[in-house]
């Protein structure tokens, strides 16, 4: 009861929040190249009062509309981070990157909203943790966002918890942690338990995929060998430890019976292939990379400068292999992998120095909600392995088709939120630290020139980004409600579960006449 009413007090102070001055309210794209994931089509777009009104060419409308021309550039929804993790409590420190500064650097790179997680301690109630999210963050995002929810401890109380979450909350993905020993890791039987939950309510399951016992044993013999420095992180989960937790994730999902599962950062060709391998045998699983992976490798954790290495320490690490970055892009070419996000976790130099004397203790996490789209664009486009169609159909598309919210986003289409970016191919911008919008004084993309600039970033219609210029406003996001038994999850495994009831005559039926009992099969 407090809970819902704390909702809905928010709810109440956040709408008054939406100005909509009618010269905010009316805009008009014109002569730009509309790109969703199935195609491309030189047409304008007529927004009002935050939603696409019209799409085509010679578009009546009313007087006092802002016109904005688009000529030759793109015009693509609005990007979608379906992995941050804003004002995060980890390990010592939280954080850099509130929800207002970080979702100010997601706008300023062409992001017009967030999937974050609500990571409650072990024993901590899921919904009081929830709360605590809504609250830090209805009064600060610049975007729109949603919330994911980790499950980091079993009860009865937790699997009360996550019904209450999807059937009075809007939320519909739940994160659970295979590593992090003794913080937020589950056991086999809990993540089956949980899995079969997130089943039974039409949720998304999430994995954080490393084996946590072999990182903690490893850990344990690096440090006693007197390995204290950042590449002991990487040293002490190599991508196997990556892999054999992806592998072991989907056995339980399967044998939890066609548990759909989404894998979250993916960080290594291992774990690529044996999500490949798994789709493969038709199995319902999804993969996520992210713009480090992408954009950077793992070698960087042996650099002399110490705050250098730290500032690359995430888990999964960064792989030593260079040839990474592009086997990840291939992957995601050939839909093995479905989405992109940025796991933007940021530390400043002195919070990750509490791991100054024992590489266990740096705060793990990087940036990359502000530059996912470029190098994306720099990495995959730009370089041909794909087009523009794909590129928004991974960065934006699938992110809501999987958590359920197309086609309201994802998508330039009447009816769609009108969240939606100018994008200018031909320019390049360079990447750095002196110029980004994070809270952070380091970037992991530090002079990585890129292609793909958004020139207007637009959020329910709102100018948020204007000609380069980056206008966000505190508090002018709206929490977006993720519903349950999203099709593009669901509908293979309902059709399955219904092909299995029809198909399994009942034992009687098939007595024959003696009488005796069909052999079991
Ligand atoms: C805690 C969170 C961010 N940190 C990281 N990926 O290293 C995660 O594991 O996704
Ligand atoms: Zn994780
Ligand atoms: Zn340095
Ligand atoms: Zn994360």
């Amino acid at each position: 009861q407090v809970v819902t009413e704390v909702l809905q007090a928010e709810r109440a102070i956040h709408d008054e929040a939406l100005p909509c001055d009618s010269a905010q309210n009316r805009l008009l794209i014109k002569n730009g190249k509309v790109v969703n994931e199935d195609g491309m089509v030189d047409s304008d777009v007529y927004v009002e009062d935050g939603i696409i009104k019209q799409v085509g060419r010679n578009l009546i409308i009313p007087g006092g509309t802002r016109i904005i021309d688009a000529r030759g550039k793109y015009v693509i929804p609005g990007g979608i981070d379906p992995h941050t993790h804003m004002q995060l409590e980890l390990m010592g420190a939280v954080s850099a990157d509130d929800f207002y500064q970080g979702t100010k650097a997601a706008l300023a790179g062409g992001t017009t909203m967030i999937i974050d997680f609500v990571i409650p301690k072990k024993n901590e109630s899921l919904i009081d943790a929830y709360v605590s999210w809504r609250q830090n963050a209805d009064e600060k995002v610049c975007c729109d966002y949603a919330l994911h929810v980790g499950v980091t401890w079993w009860s009865d109380r937790v699997k009360e918890e996550m019904e209450q979450l999807c059937k009075e909350h809007g939320v519909n993905s739940f994160k659970m942690f295979m590593a992090y020993k003794d913080s937020f890791m589950l056991r086999d039987f809990e993540l089956y338990g949980v899995f079969d939950k997130c089943k039974q309510l039409g949720a998304i399951a999430q994995v954080h995929a490393e084996n946590g016992d072999i990182v903690a044993e490893n850990t344990k013999k690096l440090l006693a060998r007197g390995v204290t420095g950042p590449e002991g992180h990487a040293l002490s989960r190599p991508e196997d430890v990556e892999a054999e937790a992806v592998n072991r994730a989907c056995v339980i999902a399967n044998q939890v019976v066609d548990a759909p599962l989404y894998v979250v950062h993916v960080m290594s060709k291992s774990a690529g292939d044996v999500i490949k391998q798994k789709r493969g045998q038709g199995q319902v699983v999804f993969g996520e990379t992210i713009a480090a992976s992408l954009g950077t490798d793992g070698t960087h954790q042996w650099n002399r400068c110490w705050q250098h290495a730290a500032a690359h320490v995430m888990s999964p690490p960064l792989r030593p292999d260079s040839n990474t970055p592009n086997t990840l892009l291939d992957l995601l070419v050939l839909d093995v992998l479905q989405v992109t996000g940025s796991d933007n976790c940021t530390f400043t130099a002195s919070q990750k120095s509490l791991g100054q004397n024992d590489f266990s203790k740096i705060p793990n996490g990087v940036n990359g909600a502000e530059d996912r789209m470029s190098v994306i664009w720099e990495k995959g486009v730009h370089s041909g392995k794909m087009d523009p169609s794909r590129f928004v159909a991974i960065t934006s598309t699938n992110a809501a088709k999987i958590f359920n919210i197309y086609p309201r986003k994802g998508c330039i289409s009447v009816g769609s939120d009108a969240d939606i970016v100018i994008w200018d191919a031909n320019k390049t911008r360079t990447i750095s630290a002196k110029t980004h919008h994070h809270a952070v004084d380091f970037n992991i993309f530090e002079g990585m020139e890129c292609h793909g600039v958004p020139e207007y970033v637009i959020v329910s219609g709102r100018v948020c980004v204007d000609e380069g210029d980056v206008k966000a406003v505190q508090g002018f996001g709206r929490f977006i409600p993720t519903p349950v038994f999203p099709p593009y999850v669901y509908s293979m495994v309902q059709q399955r579960e219904e092909e299995k009831v029809a198909n399994s005559v009942p034992s009687a039926a098939v007595q024959n006449d003696t009488g005796d009992k069909p052999s079991t099969p």
